[in-house]
């Protein structure tokens, strides 16, 4: 019998500019799950009968440990969806990926959840399926796919109801390893509800062609490294233009990062973390212009130099001695 599974899931970027709620990329940075099975809820001494969560590392302080716990609600809808009653559970979380700030913490959680009670109820659902219980949780998949099989993946619906698709097909995009990936994170908040309020709901024909002819040429210029598509390909119209005013310094940032050598600078997921995508040559420049630049406009941010993550959620499992 399974004692205990331990997930580590991978932070995302999602959006990559043009390719808004359908692209986006794991990152090397991880959250991790643990989820132990406990005997009877009498052991148990939280305020929610069957889950005893706990939460270290960053923003620890910030995330609930009741059954409204996004890792929990994930851990219950895998039994739901196999017609079965959970099992009392206790929930160790470490965190390493800050909330809320467009790296895909939500999108960890939810496949952290979902991977753990599935390993934990013997491997019931494919993959695919904790894929699309994934995307239903989350609300659309560019996170939460790359967040579970790594990589960085283009999503397409086979539903003509986008955001109600229970069909999808997941396709790896090549990413070029000269492109190198630079988070910088300030330290400020921006839910990612708060950051979709402010888009419109409908776009010019004109708008629309300059996505997809940009998002078109994103692809090739992932694969290749080919600089002078990469300066061109990462514009957006469909959500940039409407977040920036929310993330103080964006185009400041933006502009230096590009003149320390960085081929562009895009919102990473819902914002506020910036992307900047560059050569390994210039990867240290550009982290430390955009600190800089950010710290001049009273912002202090964190600049992180990763790598996409091509493993997806891994995990653990820990069979009982008995
Ligand atoms: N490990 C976690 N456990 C529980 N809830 C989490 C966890 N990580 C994120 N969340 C929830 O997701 C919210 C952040 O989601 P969201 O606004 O989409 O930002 P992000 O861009 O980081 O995904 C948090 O405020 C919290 O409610
Ligand atoms: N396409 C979504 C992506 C949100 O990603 P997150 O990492 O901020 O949760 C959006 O742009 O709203």
């Amino acid at each position: 019998m399974i004692h205990s599974v331990t997930v580590r899931v991978p932070a995302t970027t999602a959006n990559l500019g043009p390719g808004f709620d359908c692209l986006g990329a794991a990152l090397t940075l991880y959250n991790q799950f643990q989820f132990s099975s406990q005997v009877c809820s009498s052991t148990l001494d939280s305020a929610a009968d069957g889950v005893k969560i706990t939460v270290t590392g960053l923003d620890a302080d910030r995330v609930t440990t009741d059954e409204r716990n996004l890792v929990y609600q994930a851990f219950v809808k895998v039994y739901e969806k196999i017609g079965q009653i959970p099992p009392n559970v206790a929930i160790d979380i470490h965190l390493n990926v800050p909330l809320a700030r467009g790296l895909g913490s939500s999108a960890t959680a939810i496949v952290g959840g979902l991977v753990g009670a599935n390993q934990l109820a013997g491997a019931p659902l494919t993959i695919e399926e904790v894929m699309h219980l994934a995307i239903a949780m989350e609300g659309h998949p560019d996170n939460v796919v790359p967040a579970l099989i790594g990589g960085c993946r283009i999503a397409v619906s086979n539903d003509a109801a986008y955001y109600e698709a229970s069909n999808w097909m997941i396709c790896p995009v090549a990413w070029h390893p000269e492109i190198v990936p630079v988070l910088a994170i300030p330290d400020f908040e921006l839910a990612t509800e708060t950051a979709r309020k402010v888009l419109p709901a409908n776009y010019s024909r004109a708008d629309v062609i300059f996505n997809t002819s940009n998002f078109g040429l994103l692809l090739l210029a992932l694969e290749t490294a080919n600089g002078d598509w990469l300066r061109v390909a990462m514009r957006d119209r469909i959500h940039q233009p409407y977040r920036k005013t929310l993330i103080a310094g964006y185009d400041m940032v933006r502009q230096a990062a590009i003149n320390s050598g960085a081929y562009g600078v895009v919102i990473s997921g819902a914002g506020p973390t910036l992307l900047a995508l560059t050569s390994p040559n210039y990867a240290t420049e550009v982290a430390t212009t955009i600190a800089a630049t950010w710290d001049q406009q009273g912002v202090k941010a964190e600049v992180k130099v990763l790598a996409i993550d091509h493993a997806g959620a891994k995990y653990d499992v820990c069979l009982d001695p008995s």
